[in-house]
């Protein structure tokens, strides 16, 4: 993908990122391009250009105003993940996307291993937390508590190394959208244009529930079917998602 650097100083950092996600291979240069500001990498859709381009910002704006107002612990994912029984698991976050939901556990204390396989979006989350490490608010426990590696779940969860086991694994991974309408569902759209729709999400349940000494948890759209077929243990519901839990053992 065609990366565009706006900052001459930057073209070394901007060279690293192209070849660590190996981002001259991905091609969807008539779609998307890259681009590096002031305010990081960005990815925009060429027929979109009015569109604000995608990023991710864990320092300001949504991230840091759900940090501050969003509800701690009693909000449905930190209820899903265990938080609320005063654990503070350690997450493998196995379909990462744009950090979103990890960012959510790690500013409530988890320690939040992300897995992303598009080379692209995991481009842009490196980036975010790039700039998210050397923040001076968060700076400091974003660098204990997030990082990211690019693969594929299916072949890093068998052989993740047990320094740290694993509680929990969170999986979100892509479902058809139904809603067409506000500018945040558009980002949502724009975004699945890139990734496409994880058609091979079941075969992530089996290696997850291996893995996970505590609990799976799979974020889903209210109107879709539990993944792989297989009833979670329990469900925490919100407006249009659902949380089903799938419990190895009891959280301490
Ligand atoms: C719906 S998004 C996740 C959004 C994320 N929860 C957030 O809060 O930003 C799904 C992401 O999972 C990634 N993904 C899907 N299957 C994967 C797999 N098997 N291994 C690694 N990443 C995967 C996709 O590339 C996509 O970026």
């Amino acid at each position: 993908m065609q990366i565009y650097c706006r900052i001459p100083q930057a073209q070394g950092y901007v060279d690293t990122l192209a070849t660590r996600f190996q981002l001259a291979e991905y091609n969807d240069n008539d779609t998307f391009y890259l681009q590096y500001d002031e305010h990081g990498l960005s990815l925009v859709k060429r027929d979109e250009p009015k569109l604000a381009p995608i990023r991710v910002d864990f320092v300001s704006g949504g991230a840091a105003h759900r940090r501050k107002f969003g509800g701690g612990k009693g909000q449905a994912i930190a209820k899903a993940v265990g938080l609320n029984k005063g654990a503070i698991p350690h997450v493998l976050d196995a379909t990462a996307g744009l950090g979103r939901d990890a960012f959510v556990l790690a500013s409530l204390g988890c320690t939040v291993t992300l897995f992303e396989r598009h080379p692209v979006v995991a481009a842009l989350l490196a980036d975010g937390l790039e700039r998210a490490y050397m923040d001076s608010e968060i700076g400091p426990w974003m660098r204990e508590r997030m990082r990211l590696k690019h693969g594929a779940s299916q072949q890093l969860l068998p052989i993740v190394s047990s320094e740290q086991p694993v509680d929990v694994v969170y999986l979100d991974p892509m479902f058809p959208h139904r809603e067409k309408s506000a500018l945040v569902k558009k980002e949502m759209r724009v975004f699945q244009t890139l990734v496409g729709d994880d058609q091979d999400a079941d075969a992530l349940l089996a290696p997850a529930l291996s893995l996970a000494t505590k609990r799976v948890v799979v974020k889903r759209p209210d109107y879709a079917p539990f993944l792989e077929g297989k009833t979670p243990s329990t469900q925490i519901k919100t407006k249009k998602n659902r949380f089903d839990v799938y419990v190895n053992a009891a959280m301490k």
